[in-house]
């Protein structure tokens, strides 16, 4: 964990950040295989609570695909994915949001035990998020599978301004009544755009976007949005990857300044974002 000292040396060099970035929202999404131990959680909770403490309105959208899957296994249901999205039948929508609230409320006291005050929504708070059934590849019926209607940003923008770290699980509520499953990088991406925000930070379990996946050194440090259709036909960017990808270019093109994709295994990997100016990652840009 980090110590007062290093937090204060953070604090001095971060400044000219904390100026720049004051007031702005960063939408950060926290997923499944970047919530890996206690340690890392902790790290990340505390950079939350320490953005929050100078100024900057931190979001959290969280994922929780591992922990799904594997609840699911341990009541002897197999998980299937068509396209990286989960098939999810009405069983299965019982259990993700049973997990994805129960990660929820840890994140949120996590947070609290750090100092901040978090608030855990789900997308069915106040209408937050509204969504419609989504096909999968080749038209296909995979259930209860939502994609963003609308966002409701309301309701966050009021928890920002008391204060308040959201915390926000991917879960959206249908027109038709029903509970829909939406993949946690789309929520992100809308998230980031409804809110304005300034940045979107996506933690996961690799450096960034690497331009061949066995070589960590072959980090992508930029890439631009008119690069990616090519690098995704050319199988370099692939699986989880693509609604990253998908989710920064939409943010981008709905106003949000950048969008970052970081490996959630560096401890601290968000400050090194939000408060150098090499930054980590991958940075998608216009
Ligand atoms: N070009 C690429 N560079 C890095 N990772 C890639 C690339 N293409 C696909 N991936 C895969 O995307 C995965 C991240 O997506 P995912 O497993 O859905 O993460 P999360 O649970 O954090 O949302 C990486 O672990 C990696 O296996
Ligand atoms: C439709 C769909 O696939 N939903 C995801 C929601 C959680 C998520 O996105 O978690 P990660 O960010 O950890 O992958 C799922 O059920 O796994």
């Amino acid at each position: 964990m980090i110590s007062p000292l290093e937090k204060a040396s953070i604090l001095v060099e971060a400044l000219p950040y904390i100026k720049k970035f004051y007031g702005k929202t960063v939408v950060i999404k926290y997923g499944g295989h970047a919530m890996i131990n206690c340690e890392l959680k902790q790290a990340v909770m505390t950079d939350l609570v320490l953005m929050k403490f100078v100024g900057i309105n931190p979001v959290v959208v969280h994922g929780g695909g591992p922990e799904i899957t594997g609840m699911l296994k341990r009541l002897g249901i197999e998980s299937q994915f068509v396209g990286g999205l989960r098939v999810t039948d009405s069983a299965t929508m019982e259990v993700v949001e049973m997990v994805l609230g129960k990660l929820n409320k840890e994140i949120v006291a996590l947070i609290n035990k750090f100092g901040g005050r978090g608030v855990g929504l789900s997308g069915k708070d106040a209408n937050l998020i509204t969504a419609t059934k989504k096909l999968g590849a080749g038209q296909q019926d995979i259930g209860l599978v939502g994609e963003v209607a609308q966002i409701n940003p309301q309701l966050v923008e009021t928890v920002i301004k008391e204060g308040y770290i959201p915390v926000i699980s991917p879960v959206g509520a249908g027109e038709d009544g029903a509970t829909y499953n939406i993949n946690a990088d789309y929520v992100a991406g809308a998230m980031a755009t409804a809110l304005k925000a300034d940045k979107l930070i996506i933690l996961t379990d690799v450096e960034g976007i690497l331009a061949d996946r066995n070589d960590k050194d072959s980090l992508l440090s930029t890439i631009k949005v008119d690069e990616i259709p090519s690098l995704i036909e050319r199988g370099i960017i692939q699986g989880g990857m693509i609604p990253k990808v998908e989710c920064c270019v939409k943010a981008i093109q709905g106003g949000v300044n950048s969008t970052h994709i970081l490996d959630g295994r560096v401890p601290h990997a968000i400050l090194l974002e939000v408060f150098t100016d090499k930054g980590i990652g991958t940075m998608v840009a216009p």
